[in-house]
């Protein structure tokens, strides 16, 4: 069995949790630096990205996650994750991770639409994913080598480059669980 962290600084971790066990996937609750090393797979929850930042420098993560995405090693943005990930991001002149080539824009889908939700075709892992949006994020430019996984309104709001995973919404909030299935079995495909 695969394990997949979450990162348990802040945010969305224990609906994480929930999700990847359905997947039949060993969820693990990331607090310390030495967990890394323990974890297939990596997925970053949503939450408040500037908040999560700010607990990642206390407790030294940075280098950490930067060395376990050049690794190899999956790791699954959602929400504030994908704009930790993200190389570029509106209004900011330096990158949190910056891993991903993908700029993000923060609660770009406006204050009267702070919290939806929309039926996603996502590729490779199903036509109609009910997605939920809490003042999310969306990808406003991609490079090269990223694939568009699903768009809403014509804005990219799930991408893939490579071992790296980002989306706009939140998978792990209701019982659809396709889509960390699709996150976990990168983490078995790229541990195989
Ligand atoms: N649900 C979320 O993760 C919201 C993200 C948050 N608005 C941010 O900018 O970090």
């Amino acid at each position: 069995m695969v394990k997949v962290g979450v990162l348990g600084l802040q945010g969305a971790v224990r609906e994480h949790v929930r999700s990847i066990e359905e997947c039949d996937a060993e969820a693990v609750v990331i607090k310390r630096i030495e967990q890394l090393s323990e974890v297939d797979g990596l997925i970053l929850p949503g939450g408040e990205s500037t908040a999560i930042r700010r607990l990642i420098d206390k407790y030294n993560f940075m280098d950490h996650l930067k060395e376990f995405a050049q690794s190899g090693k999956p790791m699954f943005g959602t929400c504030a994750g994908l704009i930790l990930l993200a190389k570029n991001i509106v209004g900011y002149d330096e990158p949190h991770i910056g891993v991903m080539d993908v700029k993000v824009e923060r609660n770009s889908f406006g204050r009267q639409k702070d919290s939806f939700e929309a039926d996603l075709d996502i590729a490779d892992v199903a036509e109609d994913f009910q997605a939920v949006f809490i003042r999310a994020p969306h990808i406003v430019r991609v490079g090269e080598n990223v694939e568009i996984l699903a768009k809403h309104n014509e804005r990219i709001v799930a991408a893939r480059e490579g071992n790296i995973l980002g989306c706009s919404f939140h998978p792990e909030l209701t019982d659809d669980h396709r889509f960390t299935a699709y996150f976990v079995n990168m983490v078995k495909e790229a541990k195989s």
